[in-house]
């Protein structure tokens, strides 16, 4: 059997109930506990002691105790009935306790228990109420052939406060748990469905039986425990009605042990003790009673007992309770009687709340649900929709008409995407076109440009920003594809295609590199030529004053080669137009000796229109050659003199100064030009040429020939290194205007004797600009320092600083120009050589920072770091001081103390004049350091 409350009815079932039938709520119901008062009739004891009549009935409702003095008035006692000894058991049943113990057939709890003092006759009234309520159970129930009852029987005894379940008393001791929704449960207690009465009264025998009885002094049998009986009664009607309501309500028939005075009992022993634990839990439960019956909802000790705490929901709760107080007209008794009546008086006033239980099986709650369900499927599919039906109905309407304008978007956002892919197609195409018509070009210039797929000729001579232009509006509309996939896709081509330049541009580094060492070479050479330029300008500025004719002869003789070079203007195009009249000389000349014209002659002479060349050009190109030069200007002028474009006539080709370069550097092709030069220049030759026209034409035609070979070689070099030679010849203008301010100042010194220039002016205000350069370019500040203690104004320090000033002048548009060709401005970043630039810098001031405790006392340090205002707390105060230095190049105090301090820290003292020299022809082209930095893909600058 499962666990069977002994006195509540079921939570769950309960609970079930009140949740899951559908307007049919609880009724609640206050009705207060029925207290009936039985008098039994003196028993044979009493009768044999003479006992007297102590207390009198006066009606069906009050009983009276009989004052034998009648000397002061009794007050009744009044109860819901007073039944006199004479009354059946019948009777009390049935007007004390029947409709309440039939409450259980309508779903309503209900208890029925007898209340009195020891051998009152609780027992035997108990047993004649149960026996009824039983028989009309049966009744009813018979009497109710539409409703099917189910009878469970249990019963427990409370001994010693000990439950014992007395269908099984060998299981022991049974626990009592609270459960949150069923109340207090005797945990492990039997109940058997009762059969029928008959079955049902077998049962009870068995418990009566299995129950503590003991005798005392005032019962033979007296019962020492107190005994339930619960009897849980389920009703329904029958399906075939077609209702599903049905009731569940618990009957508890309870024989309480008598109260008992020892004194009265002679108990001792295990009767004491059993009788002051049948007095203890009797005590709680007239406190129990007490407290409810006055109406006060304060703590009520159900715990107190396990009585009580059984009994709970019979005393005040969900039950209807009737409590037959049997008490003994004895008057040997009085006092326990006024007590039984005491207690009865209270208990009268405790007030219950009984519910109908009426509970839904799981298999009626199934099938009553599916009915609901099946309902509600009908709504909805009803044309005839509720209002929660058309509300949802409108709500997929608003839902559908979303998703209709998402389609449409997503239609347009594909069309959108195909117009960008086609646009895409389009400038593919369109770039391959131009591409293909712009194949041309320095491979130099190629890895500045943003050239494309399978693009594999050298670069263009320009960027092509029309095509740099399409790209970008190409990337635009990529991004403005709808499909990230398609964005991505085209993008890592893209990254594909700028590997390929990556690695062409790698190539065209290669080349440019090697063209830079070529360039080297020659600059190395250009230094020391303009060593010794320089040092005969330093040796004309010194000997300015100098009356000597010797150093006026050199005087003059520079500067008439400086005049020649600073008039020739050369460029390469100029070159070329020089060179293609040297052809037309030829041409001229071919045609004007050329009266006889055979095969050879007319092969020769288209041989010549092809390829003309003069011989004289070739110790002018050795010139050029060795010329100083730059390797980054396209458009720098060669040093030409003007008789090397005629014909040769002349055998002072080249002049002193160019005869002594070419001495000291021979290159190829010397011997052919000096051979030639020998036989032009030989008397013979001028004789034979008034005299053999012929001879002279073939000796043109077979030295035209000659020299063709080597003449693309020659322009293809001299492209390269003429565009070489525009720096050089910037410092070489830079010396002329030196000269030249020398000789207006000596002139002017001389015809006017007035004062010379304000060296000290031009001084200073070029020593600003130079800072300021310094500061643009990130320069060393080693250097600065260095040139700036050295160069204090002096007149001999006006050539470095020109130089100085030149130097960095190119340098920054250098800088410049690099910086806006590289790519790596694509992505918004310093150009890679500015970067290298300050990188370098920023070493070479931690460097300076490791050098101040070595080089700096203690208090200097303190004293420098308070003067620039470096932190007194904190980490790297060298580095942060060092930082400051070189920062301003407005203010000329700021400079001259930092120049100090670097300085100081680098042990330069500056007092060698000879130190000067450094500043003269150190060019150190931003090339050397140039490293390729790489390409910045796309997903990197968008990214992805
Ligand atoms: N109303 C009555 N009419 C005739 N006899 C009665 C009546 N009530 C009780 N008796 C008799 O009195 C005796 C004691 O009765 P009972 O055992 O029922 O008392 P009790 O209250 O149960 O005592 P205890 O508390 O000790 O069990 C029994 O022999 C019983 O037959």
């Amino acid at each position: 059997m499962g666990e069977t409350p002994p006195a509540a009815t079921p939570m769950s079932k309960i609970q079930r109930n009140l949740l899951c039938t559908p307007g049919g709520g609880a009724k609640f119901k206050e009705e207060k506990i029925r207290v009936t008062v039985r008098m039994r009739p003196l028993n044979r004891k009493e009768q044999a002691m003479y006992d007297l009549i102590a207390w009198e009935c006066l009606d069906e409702h009050s009983i009276i105790f009989k004052n034998p003095n009648q000397d002061r008035p009794v007050t009744p006692y009044t109860f819901d009935k007073v039944f006199a000894p004479s009354c059946s058991t019948q009777k009390v049943y049935e007007e004390g306790a029947r409709d309440v113990a039939l409450s259980a057939l309508s779903g309503i709890n209900a208890t029925i228990f007898a209340y009195g003092q020891t051998s009152s006759g609780k027992t035997f009234t108990m047993r004649g109420i149960t026996e009824n309520a039983i028989k009309d159970i049966y009744n009813y129930i018979n009497n109710k052939p539409e409703r099917h009852f189910i009878l469970k029987f249990a019963a427990l005894e409370i001994y010693n406060e000990t439950v014992i379940d007395l269908l099984n008393r060998e299981s022991g001791p049974l626990r009592l748990l609270d459960d949150p929704e069923r109340g207090t449960i005797v945990e492990k207690l039997n109940e058997e469905v009762a059969k029928d009465g008959q079955h049902l009264r077998h049962l009870i025998g068995i418990c009566e039986a299995q129950r503590q009885v003991g005798e005392t002094a005032l019962n033979d049998k007296s019962s020492r425990s107190h005994q339930i009986v619960r009897l849980t009664l389920e009703s329904s009607l029958r399906e075939s009605s077609g209702h599903v309501k049905s009731y569940v309500a618990s009957l508890n028939f309870v024989d309480l042990a008598g109260s008992e005075r020892i004194s009265q009992t002679n108990t001792c022993g295990v009767r004491l003790k059993e009788g002051n634990h049948i007095n203890r839990s009797l005590l709680t439960l007239a406190t129990v009673i007490r407290k409810l019956s006055g109406g006060k909802r304060g703590h009520i000790p159900y715990r107190d007992s396990k009585l009580t705490r059984i009994l709970q929901s019979s005393i005040g709760g969900n039950a209807r309770t009737a409590i037959i107080c049997t008490i003994s007209p004895s008057l040997s008794h009085v006092e326990q009687t006024k007590n039984t009546l005491t207690f009865a008086t209270s208990a009268k006033e405790v007030v219950n709340n009984a519910r109908v239980n009426m509970v839904v099986s799981d298999k009626t709650l199934v099938r009553q649900l599916q009915k609901e369900v099946a309902r509600l499927e009908g709504e909805l599919r009803s044309p005839e929709l509720s209002s929660s039906s058309s509300c949802l109905r409108s709500l997929l309407a608003e839902k559908e008409l979303k998703i209709t304008q998402m389609e449409k978007d997503m239609e347009d956002l594909r069309r959108q995407r195909d117009l960008a892919q086609s646009q895409l197609e389009l400038e593919r195409r369109a770039n391959k076109v131009h591409k293909g018509s712009n194949d041309h070009g320095s491979s130099v210039v190629r890895c500045l440009s943003f050239p494309e797929e399978n693009e594999s000729a050298i670069g263009k001579h320009t960027p092509d920003r029309r095509k740099v232009v399409g790209r970008q509006a190409m990337l635009k509309n990529l991004l403005a594809s709808p499909d990230p996939s398609i964005l991505v896709g085209e993008i890592r081509k893209l990254e594909h295609r700028q590997l390929q330049l990556c690695e062409d541009a790698n190539r065209a580094l290669e080349v440019l590199h090697k063209d830079f060492a070529t360039h080297n070479l020659g600059n190395q050479e250009t230094a020391e030529t303009m060593s010794k330029v320089l040092s005969e300008i330093k040796d004309l500025v010194i000997a300015g004053s100098s009356p000597e004719e010797i150093v006026t002869a050199d005087k003059a003789d520079l500067m008439k080669k400086i005049s020649q070079l600073k008039n020739q203007g050369n460029t390469i195009a100029s070159l070329e137009r020089k060179l293609e009249n040297v052809q037309k000389s030829i041409d001229k000349l071919v045609s004007t000796f050329g009266t006889e014209e055979t095969p050879d002659s007319k092969t020769q002479l288209r041989r010549k229109k092809i390829l003309p060349f003069t011989l004289s050009n070739s110790p002018n190109m050795q010139h050029i050659i060795r010329a100083p030069c730059s390797p980054l200007s396209s458009s720098c002028k060669a040093m030409e003199p003007e008789i090397e474009n005629r014909v040769p006539t002349n055998n002072n080709i080249g002049g002193g100064t160019v005869a002594r370069l070419h001495k000291d550097n021979p290159r190829k092709g010397d011997e052919s030009c000096n051979s030639i030069l020998s036989r032009e220049g030989s008397p013979a030759a001028r004789q034979s040429k008034s005299v053999d026209v012929k001879k002279i034409q073939k000796m043109f035609k077979n030295a035209a020939e000659e020299n063709i070979k080597s003449f693309k070689v020659y322009v293809t070099e001299l492209k390269e290194l003429v565009a070489k030679l525009h720096y050089q010849k910037q410092l070489l203008v830079c010396q002329v205007l030196e000269l030249e301010a020398n000789k207006s100042a000596n002139e002017e010194t001389d015809t006017t004797g007035g004062s010379p220039v304000p060296w000290e002016f031009l001084f200073e205000q070029q020593r600003q600009q130079i800072i300021m350069l310094w500061h643009l370019c990130h320069i060393s500040l080693v250097h600065r320092t260095q040139f700036y203690l050295l160069l204090r104004g002096d007149p001999s320090d006006r050539i470095y600083m020109e130089v100085e000033f030149r130097r960095l002048t190119w340098l920054e548009q250098h800088l410049a120009e690099l910086g806006n060709a590289s790519p790596a401005l694509l992505g918004d970043e310093p150009a890679g050589h500015v970067s290298a630039s300050i990188r370098a810098l920023r070493q070479e001031r931690e460097y300076l920072a490791k050098r101040v405790n070595s080089k700096l006392t203690a208090e200097e340090r303190e004293l420098l770091y308070a003067k620039w205002e470096v932190p007194p707390v904190g980490k790297q105060r060298r580095l942060q001081f060092i930082n400051k230095l070189w920062t301003d190049p407005y203010d000329m105090h700021h400079v001259q103390e930092s120049a100090e301090i670097v300085a100081k820290l680098i042990d330069f003292c500056g007092s060698d004049e000879n130190s000067k020299d450094m500043f003269e022809l150190n060019f150190a082209s931003p090339y050397n350091k140039k490293t390729w930095g790489g390409w910045n893909f796309i997903s990197n600058l968008l990214n992805l």
